[in-house]
């Protein structure tokens, strides 16, 4: 049991899915899932451990923001072994050509968080997905036929702040705006594991267009097969 994971040791899978939204896992566990156990319930940050096409794989809320999925990370990399950590998340596009609802793999994560400037002082450090984590999922979602889009994305410490820089981070080639990835990618390098961000596009930042809470939490489904069919082939058991 670690401080925020109500979990014994071997009740997570080394593999595992994490979306922001603990009803986001929920949905997950009961609609992809076999033969599923929940092992989290602290502070409604739900888990699950169930296994998908044959192989073990968890899925855990993360909250939102880096601090919050800061801790679950940590756990569960060093209280439970895990070494393969797929975000599964919403965010905001700042690109004409990323439309709502869109699959986008981030490559790397560029941020505004004070954490890395805290471990790293005066470099600054690329938070980076891993490499076949990234492929492997790539293949997959083409081999869907998904407009999926791979490039950097923004971890923004705010979601409602009137002085972001989209318009500069747009020109630089930045295609979307979330809240966790540049954290994950830092913590699972220190950590030997790997990690990838899927993400779908819930709101387009120019346009306006936007996507309901219901969907939010159960209907992004192209992600959630994306990360299932990519998860598996890293799952161990
Ligand atoms: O849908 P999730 O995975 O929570 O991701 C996005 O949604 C939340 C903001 O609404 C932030 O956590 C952001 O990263
Ligand atoms: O963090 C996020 C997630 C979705 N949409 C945004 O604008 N920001």
């Amino acid at each position: 049991m670690s401080v925020h994971i109500n979990a014994k040791k071997g009740d997570i899978a080394d593999t595992i899915l994490l979306p922001g939204d603990p009803l986001r896992a929920k949905y997950i566990a009961e609609n992809f899932l076999e033969d599923v156990t929940q092992y989290n319930e602290v502070r409604n940050m739900f888990g699950y451990t169930g296994t998908y096409k044959g192989k073990r794989i968890s899925v855990q809320g993360t909250g939102m923001g880096v601090p919050s999925i800061s801790i679950y990370i940590n756990e569960l990399m060093n209280e439970y072994g895990v070494k393969n950590l797929i975000r599964v998340g919403t965010c905001g596009a700042i690109q004409k050509d990323v439309e709502v609802r869109d699959v986008v793999l981030g490559m790397s994560a560029s941020h505004d968080s004070n954490t890395n400037n805290k471990l790293f002082g005066p470099i600054t450090f690329a938070p980076t997905a891993d490499f076949d984590l990234l492929a492997t999922a790539y293949n997959k979602a083409t081999s869907k036929g998904l407009n999926v889009k791979v490039g950097n994305v923004f971890t923004a410490d705010w979601f409602y702040d009137e002085k972001n820089n989209n318009d500069q981070l747009a020109e630089y080639g930045v295609l979307a705006v979330e809240m966790e990835s540049s954290a994950l990618f830092t913590l699972a390098k220190k950590y030997d594991a790997k990690a990838l961000s899927i993400l779908t596009v819930s709101d387009h930042i120019i346009t306006g267009e936007a996507t309901s809470s219901e969907e939010r939490q159960t209907s992004f489904v192209d992600m959630m097969e994306v990360a299932l069919d990519t998860a598996v082939e890293f799952a161990s058991k």
